[in-house]
């Protein structure tokens, strides 16, 4: 079967897009997890933070399915339906749609640049939940907010939220962030546990100014990643939570990959995210690959996006400098 695949990143968290609307794959269940397990792996000629199946929908203008690298399905990808966004948007030459994703139809939409000559979209992040069941987690208690869990460290305080897919929050120095702590949690509670039974998205989160977060996610199903957008929305609300922003307010978060824009909306103790940041193409290439097989693929064509990649770099070269002189 001859596969088209759109390489594109948010903030350096990068995704291959496979567009069932225009045209005819059909997978299974077991296909779809398999073409993410055998395609992200980096040892190969694509590789990948996941896969984003972008499907004809009944309720929306198009339907995002994401697969992380291990082949397991998440409810939402903050970066990855930015790059939907675009693609959709494209598609069907519009500036805004609706994304119908797991548990909510979110609206998109094409933005000014967030850096000169950078494709930007606006998505909407949220339901958002700090209910400890929604994650799940199980702590014996119904939220957990800037508390300790004796059992994954001493002194971490953690905030523990759905957006709706599962994330577990610390605000820390640049020290913690440079050892090995989030490694160590991360890989616990991401194996056989007793807190996650469906494991969690780990963020460990550095206040650089006012208005200016870093953000570092070790996610679920994937390990480090350059950037993980939902984690990013996520983390921007728990800074407000903590005092040092506000809702209302613009918050850019940094990251290893770039850096993005949060806006949390909040009303009546509900809250919305807008996730503001890049939809970058890398490259579009050709696979012809046996479906019960997929780890056999043979690369047919790569056609690199270079503008693409020389105005995105000029973006992460500023954010990267500016997270060297403000991570202390
Ligand atoms: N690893 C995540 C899914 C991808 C989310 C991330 N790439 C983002 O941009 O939000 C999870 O299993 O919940």
């Amino acid at each position: 079967m001859k596969i088209k695949l759109t390489k594109c990143h948010g903030s350096g968290n990068d995704f291959l897009i496979i567009d069932e609307i225009s045209n005819s794959y059909t997978f299974t269940e077991e296909e779809r997890a398999n073409l993410a397990i055998a395609f992200c792996n980096r040892s190969t000629e694509l590789g990948a933070d996941g896969i984003l199946f972008v499907m004809p929908s009944k309720q929306a203008d198009a339907r995002m399915r994401v697969f992380n690298a291990d082949g397991s399905e998440a409810s939402m990808c903050g970066n990855g339906i930015r790059c939907v966004a675009r693609y959709v948007c494209e598609l069907l030459n519009v500036e805004e749609a609706v994304i119908e994703t797991m548990k909510a139809n979110l609206e998109v939409k094409n933005e000014a640049d967030i850096f000169p000559n950078i494709p930007t979209y606006l998505v909407e992040i949220s339901p958002v939940s700090f209910q400890t069941k929604d994650l799940p987690l199980h702590v014996g208690k119904e939220t957990l907010l800037n508390e300790k869990i004796e059992s994954l460290h001493p002194n971490l305080e953690f905030t523990a939220l759905a957006v709706p897919n599962p994330h577990l929050i610390t605000i820390v120095d640049k020290a913690t962030i440079e050892s090995s702590v989030q490694e160590e949690i991360s890989s616990y509670v991401n194996g056989p546990n007793e807190l996650f039974p469906d494991g969690v998205n780990v963020s460990f989160v550095s206040i650089l100014d006012k208005g200016s977060i870093y953000v570092r996610t070790y996610e679920r199903g994937v390990g480090f990643t350059n950037a993980c957008g939902t984690a990013m929305s996520a983390s921007s609300l728990v800074s407000i939570l903590n005092g040092f922003n506000k809702s209302g307010d613009y918050i850019e978060v940094y990251n290893n990959g770039g850096k993005v824009r949060c806006y949390v909306h909040e009303n009546d103790g509900n809250y919305r995210i807008d996730l503001i940041g890049n939809a970058t193409y890398v490259y579009e290439a050709f696979v012809e690959t046996d479906l019960e097989k997929p780890a056999d693929f043979v690369l047919l064509e790569k056609a690199m996006e270079e503008q693409e990649a020389i105005h995105y770099s000029k973006l992460q070269d500023a954010a990267q400098a500016y997270i060297n002189e403000k991570l202390v």
